[in-house]
């Protein structure tokens, strides 16, 4: 069953499109990965599918409803979750103070930093849960500012985690991260495959072509192909598009 769907989306800034009658689905438990040149879209259409900025035409639906005019935090509350950088966090506060905090504003409970998290259970289960899923449990105390890189985009995951979205929208997760910590990363998201919607918007294309069920290839705005990973690999447009003839 189609979780997201797009249909016929259009986003102009003045005479650049910069969103060119775009389709697109994510099948419930699908990794649809986004890849294209700089300023191809990608960003422009991960903050429409957010909410963030409006199209100019087309629609959005999640779960067959639509969803075009609503706003990020409708768009929330139905499961719709994007990652943040971490500039969001509070760097002088642990990881769990951190995710508890993103779990509190979910379930809309008071939290207080001198409250013992001991007594703070229905929000220390859920922020502990979500920093197990992505390998932080043992790190969970650290403030953030004291994390490596690549925990603290752990960590940005942990949060959107933490908000038990459907459907989660990764904008460039891999972003700065070493080798090391991008295949860790990969490893995490692999781990997640299958239980949520995700949009992956990706550079690191070692990343992208071991963990999208499907890849639609963008240029300048417009989707040139669809496909498998395979079927990505092999397309000629693509690879005289984008790739390049050795891909
Ligand atoms: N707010 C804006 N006003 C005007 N033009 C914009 C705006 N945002 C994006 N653009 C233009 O829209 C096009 C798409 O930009 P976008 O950032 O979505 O591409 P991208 O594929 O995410 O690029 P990158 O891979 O470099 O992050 C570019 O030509 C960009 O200059």
């Amino acid at each position: 069953m189609s979780l997201l769907t797009v249909r016929q989306l259009v986003k102009r800034y003045g005479g650049l499109t910069a969103t060119d009658h775009f389709d697109f689905d994510v099948q419930a438990g699908e990794i649809h990965a986004i890849i294209g040149p700089n300023g191809a879209g990608k960003s422009t259409l991960i903050t429409q599918l957010a909410g963030e900025i409006r199209p100019d035409a087309g629609q959005i639906l999640f779960n067959n409803q639509d969803i075009t005019g609503e706003r990020v935090e409708q768009r929330a509350l139905r499961g719709i979750a994007r990652s943040y950088q971490i500039t969001s966090v509070f760097p002088e506060f642990s990881a769990l103070q951190n995710v508890m905090l993103t779990v509190q504003a979910h379930q809309g409970h008071s939290f207080c930093f001198w409250t013992p998290t001991s007594r703070q259970p229905t929000l220390i289960e859920p922020a502990e849960h979500a920093l197990e899923r992505v390998g932080l449990k043992d790190r969970m105390h650290v403030p953030v500012a004291d994390m490596a890189h690549g925990e603290q985009r752990q960590l940005e995951l942990a949060m959107v985690l933490a908000g038990q979205p459907r459907l989660l929208l990764l904008d460039e997760p891999m972003a700065g991260m070493s080798q090391a910590e991008s295949i860790q990363m990969t490893t995490l998201l692999h781990s997640l495959k299958g239980q949520y919607g995700i949009v992956l918007v990706e550079h690191d294309m070692d990343a992208v072509f071991k963990l999208a069920d499907r890849i639609t290839v963008l240029v300048y705005g417009r989707s040139i192909a669809c496909g498998t990973p395979e079927q990505i690999r092999a397309n000629p447009d693509v690879k005289a598009a984008y790739l390049g003839g050795d891909e």
